[in-house]
């Protein structure tokens, strides 16, 4: 069927870790095989259980005591060291997943590893080269639509991360069970600037009134930046994020023909790795 990853990324604190333990559960109790990857070399706790994990290449405690880094330097020397030991590491690691596997990528916060830096572009170059279909999920919290100017800033993020990346891109708000007041809940997940706009200049001032407009226009623009819900309290929310992500990847379109090959008389093993060379399309 294929190799899928969804690579999880967004601010400090946004809610990454959740939302892969979420959907592992949820993934469980649909019987849809995932395995979460870690790739925070700062996490110490973990819902989910860690198929694979960078700590096992390198560690931030350790970083920051043989170099006499800070955390957030140290994070950068971790995250750079994954780049230059891709192929070395992740590389040997990925070998024991192939056809029909599917990673969940629980990235570290600091943003500037996805819009400044290079590994991650490396890091999903890496995994594209190796056949893997990817969807980026950027998460971003909900406390971000209690101000328009922190959303704005907060969608900017999530657009340069979509530009940087150049892959299918979901983004969801999370934590959308702590909203107390969701009446204006569907300005955010569609937003049109030309409608926040006029709520951003009363909050910023007459002298940003052209900046605020013309970063507006650039969300307008793209028309890219549209967020899904995620309310870790209703199954449905889960269920259609994880419907989008699929659509996004493709997930399982060629699982009918294959069911049916098998049906025909294939293989049948359920392995069909001699059939998995990707490159399809005359399976039946
Ligand atoms: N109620 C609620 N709490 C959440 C939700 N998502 C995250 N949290 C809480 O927010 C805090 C941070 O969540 P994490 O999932 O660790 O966030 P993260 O993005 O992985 O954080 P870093 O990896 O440190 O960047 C934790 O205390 C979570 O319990 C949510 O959807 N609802
Ligand atoms: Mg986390």
């Amino acid at each position: 069927m294929g190799k899928y990853a969804q690579i999880v990324i967004g601010p400090a604190g946004c809610g990454k870790s959740t939302y892969c333990n979420h959907l592992y559960e949820h993934c469980q109790a649909i019987k849809r095989t995932v395995h979460v990857v870690n790739l925070d070399p700062a996490a110490e706790a973990f819902q989910y259980p860690v198929s694979l994990d960078i700590r096992d290449l390198i560690s931030l405690e350790d970083v920051m005591q043989e170099l006499g880094l800070g955390p957030n330097g140290g994070l950068l020397y971790c995250m750079e060291y994954l780049e230059d030991n891709l192929h070395e590491w992740l590389g040997e690691e990925l070998e024991s997943y192939g056809e029909d596997d599917y990673l969940v990528f629980d990235c570290p916060g600091q943003i500037e590893l996805y819009n400044h830096l290079s590994v991650f572009r490396s890091f999903v170059d890496f995994l594209k080269n190796g056949g893997w279909s990817i969807c980026v999920v950027y998460c971003l919290d909900a406390h971000f639509i209690t101000d328009v100017s922190k959303f704005l800033a907060g969608a900017l993020q999530a657009l340069a991360a979509m530009v940087k990346l150049e892959l299918p891109h979901v983004n969801v708000l999370t934590k959308i069970d702590l909203m107390e007041d969701k009446r204006h809940l569907d300005d955010f997940l569609f937003p049109d600037p030309r409608q926040l706009l006029p709520q951003l200049t009363a909050s910023t001032g007459p002298r940003f009134r052209q900046l605020n407009a013309t970063m507006g226009a650039l969300l307008d623009e793209f028309s890219l930046v549209s967020f899904l819900p995620l309310d870790i309290t209703d199954e449905d929310s889960i269920t259609d994020i994880l419907g989008q992500i699929d659509m996004a990847t493709q997930y399982g379109e060629d699982a009918e023909p294959r069911i049916r090959d098998e049906m025909e008389g294939g293989d049948g093993d359920g392995n069909g790795e001699d059939g998995g060379s990707g490159d399809g399309g005359d399976d039946i």
